[in-house]
């Protein structure tokens, strides 16, 4: 059995990546960080979890954990995971960071976008976790930068549209919408219950997300040229999901069938991607719970715009489940392993 640990056990995605990795055969979970639920049971700061694991949560300490666990997830905001992980890697772990820390491969961007960065000699060396994109540097990788939640369901509805050259790469616009679990668990104003249910709002608009950089850097790798798009994220009075609607002008007069079969061609054999019939689009209640991002688009012909939608949900494909593919990856097990849940529905 491979030992792993969660650092950040307490957050959205700590508590989905214990859920995915209590039914793992492959995995065993030997230890659970948190703060400020240390000394805590984590089946008692998450009761879901009841007797699916007996782990105390337990405060960081990297020599500690080095000794009992092989592979670490980083389940920690941006920003701090930037000093953890080369404590992990100096010590021969491996490592999946699931925050924006080693994502982006041009270090003055995220030193634009984020903050100065303390280990940018470790970006280099990151694979970036898209699994449906990077599946090679995944497997030989000991750090992995698992994907943003938005940048997920963005670049994997666009690929098939960029490596065939069929889109003006000027005139892409993704419209998101999020669930508030995307937010994480700590504290905040915007998340209150009141600030969120019974309505729906923009947020970072005009081209101030974070997760731009990360957007145009993996679209413009796909396309072969420099992107910029326009990306307007909402805030979903859901806990869970993310939905993008994402257009762009065709650049020839290809039938919608003919890129249908370029979509089925790209992910025929990706576990995890799926391109819903013809004439249906996705939804985040048609995936909730499981690591599909599901991708579905249709013609506007009227403007000879294309129209792609795709769902996931957001600390399953869009962190935690994503983790977990990348894992399986490094590891050289099979990729869907703890993976094969269908989706709960309704
Ligand atoms: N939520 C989502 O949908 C997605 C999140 N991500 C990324 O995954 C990471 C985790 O997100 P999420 O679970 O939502 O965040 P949460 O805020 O819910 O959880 C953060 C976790 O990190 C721990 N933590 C915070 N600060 C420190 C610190 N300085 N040292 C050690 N531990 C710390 C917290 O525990 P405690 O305070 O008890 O120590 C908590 O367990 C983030 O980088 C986020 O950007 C990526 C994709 C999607
Ligand atoms: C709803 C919401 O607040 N979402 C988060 C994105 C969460 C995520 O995936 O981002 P990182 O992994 O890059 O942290 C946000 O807009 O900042």
């Amino acid at each position: 059995m491979l030992r792993v640990a969660i650092i950040g056990a307490s957050g959205y995605t700590g508590v989905e990546l214990a859920r995915i990795l209590c039914n793992h055969p492959e995995f065993e979970l030997t230890a659970a960080t948190s703060r400020q639920y240390a000394g805590k049971p984590l089946s008692e700061v998450f009761p879901n979890l009841l007797g699916k694991t007996d782990l105390i949560c337990e405060n960081l300490s990297i020599d500690e954990l080095c000794s009992r666990a092989d592979l670490f997830f980083a389940a920690v905001p941006h920003k701090t995971a930037m000093d953890l992980v080369p404590q992990l890697l100096e010590q021969g772990k491996k490592v999946v960071d699931l925050s924006a820390d080693f994502r982006l491969r041009n270090v003055a961007t995220y030193e634009t976008w984020y903050q100065e960065h303390s280990s940018p000699e470790f970006i280099t060396e990151a694979a970036y976790g898209l699994p449906e994109l990077y599946r090679e540097q995944i497997q030989k990788a000991r750090l992995v930068a698992n994907p943003g939640c938005y940048p997920t369901s963005i670049i994997l509805g666009l690929a098939p549209l960029l490596q065939n050259g069929l889109i003006d790469t000027s005139s892409i616009i993704a419209d998101s919408k999020s669930g508030t679990t995307g937010a994480g668990r700590a504290v905040s104003l915007g998340t209150l219950f009141c600030e969120v249910h019974d309505g729906f709002k923009a947020y970072k608009v005009g081209g101030t997300h974070r997760h731009l950089p990360e957007i145009e850097q993996e679209l413009s790798a796909l396309s072969k040229g420099d992107i910029t798009i326009s990306f307007t994220p909402h805030l979903l009075p859901i806990a869970r999901g993310i939905l993008s609607t994402v257009y762009a002008d065709l650049t020839s007069d290809i039938s919608e069938n003919d890129i249908r079969k370029l979509y089925r061609t790209m992910y025929e054999n990706e576990p995890f991607v799926r391109i819903v019939p013809e004439g249906t689009f996705p939804a985040t209640q048609h995936v909730r719970g499981s690591n599909f991002c599901d991708i579905g688009f249709t013609i506007d012909e009227r403007t000879n715009r294309i129209i792609v939608i795709s769902a996931i949900d957001n600390i399953v494909k869009g962190a935690a489940g994503q983790a977990v593919h990348n894992m399986n990856l490094m590891c050289g097990i099979d990729e869907t392993t703890g993976l094969q849940g269908a989706p709960f529905f309704p």
